[in-house]
């Protein structure tokens, strides 16, 4: 039987940046023009990624959330995709600023996030270059996706599944040290006690 995980995933990033439709298209394959601004949603998907059922939480948030809000949702995730949009810098300058408060939120070495930045079909528009979005990608040491909601161009499922193999490679790699100092607990008083009946 294929093993199986359940990750819970939430979206942020500037409103009107397309969080909404590029769920809806990884969801759906489809793209819907129109969203009411989103108070927040969450969905559920099940996916199979290397050979694991992994069962995603998905929360999209939205885009005018209090600070309150925001900082609950970053406890609640275990791993974030934050969106841009290629046509409007102000969004592309908020990125850096989320990545801190997540950090601030949960810890830096609990951050796990991949950048995407949307709207790659309005290459007339664009205000911020790939190179720019590689860049900072570095910086915040994650995966970068350029994409489209609207044409499903650049892979729109890819992001959301890196994101789930991130989280659990992680999530093993946490499991296994955590393994390995209780081994070396037992082992210290296992020394302790043959000392003492000696
Ligand atoms: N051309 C183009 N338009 C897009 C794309 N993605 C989203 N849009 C449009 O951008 C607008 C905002 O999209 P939403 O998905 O509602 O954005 P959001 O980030 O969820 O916004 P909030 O819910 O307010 O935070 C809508 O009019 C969408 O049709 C895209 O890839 N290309």
């Amino acid at each position: 039987m294929a093993k199986s995980a359940e990750v819970k995933l939430a979206v942020f990033g500037r409103a009107g940046v397309g969080k909404s439709a590029l769920v809806v298209r990884f969801l759906t394959k489809r793209f819907i023009w129109e969203y009411d601004p989103t108070l927040e949603s969450t969905y559920r998907h099940q996916a199979n990624i290397d050979d694991e059922v992994v069962s995603m939480e998905i929360l999209d948030t939205a885009g005018q959330e209090d600070m309150l809000q925001r900082e609950g949702h970053m406890r609640w995730g275990d791993g974030f995709v934050i969106v841009y949009d290629i046509t409007d810098r102000g969004s592309f300058e908020d990125v850096a600023p989320l990545k801190s408060l997540l950090e601030e939120v949960k810890k830096p070495k609990n951050v796990t996030l991949v950048l995407v930045g949307n709207k790659a079909d309005l290459e007339h528009a664009r205000q911020v270059s790939t190179e720019e979005g590689e860049r900072l990608a570095a910086e915040l040491s994650c995966a970068f996706y350029e994409c489209s909601a609207c044409t499903g161009e650049g892979c729109v499922s890819e992001p959301f599944h890196e994101l789930c193999r991130e989280v659990r490679r992680r999530a093993v790699q946490g499991k296994a040290r955590r393994r390995s100092s209780t081994t070396h607990v037992k082992q210290a008083i296992n020394k302790m006690l043959t000392k003492i009946s000696s």
